[in-house]
């Protein structure tokens, strides 16, 4: 990772509105050349807003995002519908909107840990193996930055942990930098380089050893999902608007 050259992303002081009601309030973040940056926070709290605005997909009202000039951008949604009667391998799914060379689809599908489904039907792929197909489609252009909006939601444990240890992966192969959201916080704490704590406002930002250790976290953390709560309870010192995440903790 590198943190000292110039960031692939900033955001400052963004702040973004769904008509009267501020979703995201004065959010930092940036992330650096090869860095894994994930982030966290309760239902609601504004973490696929903030990576649409980054995308460019949804305005915002004040502060800036700043993006390397010539950025490529891949992004893997949680999910994508597709017509279950439509024929379409997935070497054909790559070449949408642009055909390309099958070396490329093989060389993506390789990466992404799939190999061997370039010839299988959409529709017929595992949830895993659909994952994956969507990754291969995120690193075709070999992006600077990999955007994952929970893209592993729906995998099962072994099934996401090796989702995210693909990623990383792919981090270590490409050098590119990762901005991912996720509620996995087992693996958000051990795959990541940064952990952004979201709630409307950044509540907490840092190296996932520091987001760990605020006490409430380290008590809670593994207690089935209990634990997964307390990530967002740490040293809060000021309440929420969104108290309901306090209250399914207790
Ligand atoms: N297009 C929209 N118009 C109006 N309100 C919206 C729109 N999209 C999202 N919202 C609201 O903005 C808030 C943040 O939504 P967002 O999807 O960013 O949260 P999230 O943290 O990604 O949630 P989740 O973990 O449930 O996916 C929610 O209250 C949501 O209802």
């Amino acid at each position: 990772m590198m943190r000292d050259a110039a960031p692939l992303v900033s955001v400052h002081d963004l702040t973004v509105r769904y008509g009267e009601a501020a979703v995201l309030r004065d959010v930092d973040l940036d992330v650096a050349p090869g860095e894994i940056v994930t982030i966290v926070g309760p239902n609601g709290s504004g973490k696929s807003t903030l990576i649409k605005a980054i995308l460019g997909g949804v305005k915002h009202s004040a502060g800036r995002i700043e993006r390397k000039p010539g950025l490529q951008i891949g992004y893997v949604p949680q999910r994508l519908v597709l017509d279950p009667t439509l024929p379409m391998n997935v070497e054909r799914f790559l070449s949408l909107p642009h055909r390309i060379p099958a070396s490329r689809a093989r060389e993506a599908l390789e990466r992404a840990g799939v190999p061997e489904i370039g010839k299988r039907q959409m529709a017929a792929l595992s949830g895993g193996q659909f994952q994956r197909a969507l990754l291969a489609r995120a690193i075709l252009e070999e992006p600077d930055l990999l955007i994952l909006d929970e893209a592993a939601a729906g995998l099962d444990q072994p099934g996401a942990a090796a989702f995210y240890r693909r990623i990383h992966e792919v981090r270590e192969e490409t050098g590119c930098g990762v901005l991912m959201i996720s509620h996995d916080l087992h693996v958000v704490m051990s795959a990541s380089d940064r952990v952004i704590c979201l709630n409307g406002h950044v509540c907490c930002a840092g190296t996932p050893e520091v987001v760990a250790n605020a006490p409430d976290y380290r008590r809670l953390f593994g207690e089935g999902t209990r634990g997964a709560f307390a990530l967002y309870r740490h040293n809060h010192d000021h309440r929420h608007s969104q108290d309901h995440v306090q209250d399914a903790a207790e």
